[in-house]
């Protein structure tokens, strides 16, 4: 085994799921949700992303002004009533038909962004957490994807990421040959 075959071994290649869920996970750390940040993307069957996004405020209602909070007993002092879930803003980002695409999610779709995932013709979901698997929106998003013939699974890896951008800007690539 020649020098750079055995540097090539020890370097991690993402595959494509862990690829598009890594995607994900980054679009969710945009989200200013204290509690659960969401990420999404589209994926088309070339394996193209065509969309991404993230659970935030709709355009024109600021992030530090709405509510993060869910504990209030009054619903408009609670940030469900108004917060855009990952997948309709990943869905809502996306230009063109999304029809036998897939969607890669950081948490299982509840109801309403299920209904969206199967009216957009997104016939399958990957997904990382299913966190909310208790609450009867995610029994009802099983049933409705079961009903409608969308796959669902979970990605499950083992695989860390570590994103350091001084640390990229001073790498050489020349153990892949590059130079
Ligand atoms: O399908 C979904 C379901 C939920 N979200 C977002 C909406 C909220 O910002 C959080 C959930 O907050 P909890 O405090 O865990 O109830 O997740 C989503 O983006 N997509
Ligand atoms: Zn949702």
């Amino acid at each position: 085994m020649d020098e750079l075959t055995q540097r090539l071994g020890s370097v991690s290649l993402l595959d494509s799921h862990e690829h598009f869920m890594a995607l994900s996970l980054l679009a969710a750390q945009r989200s200013k949700d204290p509690c659960t940040q969401v990420g999404a993307c589209v994926v088309d069957r070339r394996g193209n992303v065509i969309g991404s996004g993230y659970n935030g405020m709709p355009r024109g209602c600021h992030d530090d002004v709405f509510p993060w909070g869910k504990a209030s007993q009054d619903p408009l002092e609670n940030k469900h009533l108004y917060v855009c879930h990952a997948e309709l803003n990943a869905i809502a980002n996306t230009t063109g038909t999304m029809s036998d695409c897939v969607i890669y999610v950081t948490l299982f779709p509840c109801n309403e962004c299920a209904k969206l995932i199967i009216q957009h013709g997104i016939t399958e979901v990957v997904y990382l957490s299913d966190k909310h698997a208790h609450k009867k929106s995610t029994v009802a998003a099983k049933v409705m994807f079961d009903s409608a013939g969308v796959k669902y699974w979970r990605f499950k890896s083992k695989k860390k990421i570590v994103i350091e951008f001084e640390d990229i800007k001073e790498r050489k690539l020349s153990h892949r040959g590059f130079d």
